[in-house]
């Protein structure tokens, strides 16, 4: 799917496919550096982090494992609720391990923040995150993320993993949808 496929939902395009990439080659350079040596176990956030895991996994040198959870934060509209539920968690033990949660989007905060207490308190030895995009709410929260792909400003955002009622999440850009969408 492309911007030319959405008719007149695309409002506008705010990280192009090319931005992504390029961005995600330094972020993969600075993660090879970071883990020399060391083991790497990613793990990727489902839905939203398949794009980000698929393509941030290629660009590494490293032979980092990668292993998925799937959490429940997000009702069916466009605001967290802030109660977390695990629906996948994860196949491997992460004791002693160096685990790098890989996300699309930090908004809220709220979802990363209740990950990282929750996968700290199974003994890894070290527990970073990256992320495609962040958003200004997520100032609030005490979140250290080591490895971030942009920031962005407050609003939804399409694309590249993200969706809209599960739609849009295979455009290869990340963007915001026209206002008449969220009134179908
Ligand atoms: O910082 P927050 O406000 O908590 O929001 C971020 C979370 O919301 C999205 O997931 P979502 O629950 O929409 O699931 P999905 O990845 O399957 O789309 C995203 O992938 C993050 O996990
Ligand atoms: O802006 C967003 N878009 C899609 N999913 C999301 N989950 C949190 N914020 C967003």
């Amino acid at each position: 799917m492309d911007a030319k496929d959405m008719g007149d939902a695309l409002e506008k395009v705010l990280v192009t496919e090319e931005q992504i990439e390029a961005r995600l080659k330094e972020l993969a350079a600075e993660i090879d550096a970071d883990y020399a040596g060391k083991d790497l176990l990613l793990v990727g956030v489902l839905k939203g982090a398949v794009m980000v895991m698929a393509d941030l996994a290629r660009g590494l040198s490293h032979a980092a494992e990668m292993d998925w959870m799937a959490v429940s934060s997000y009702g069916a509209g466009t605001t967290s609720s802030g109660v977390v539920r695990i629906l996948k968690d994860l196949e491997a033990d992460i004791s002693g391990r160096n685990v790098l949660i890989v996300e699309d989007v930090i908004d809220s905060g709220l979802t990363l923040s209740w990950l990282v207490g929750n996968l700290r308190s199974r003994g890894p030895s070290s527990v970073e995150v990256c992320t495609m995009v962040r958003k200004p709410l997520a100032f609030d929260v005490d979140l250290d993320v080591k490895y971030i792909g942009f920031d962005l400003p407050n609003e939804f955002i399409v694309g590249y993993g993200l969706d809209y009622a599960e739609k849009y999440r295979n455009l290869p850009f990340i963007g915001t949808l026209a206002p008449q969408v969220y009134e179908r």
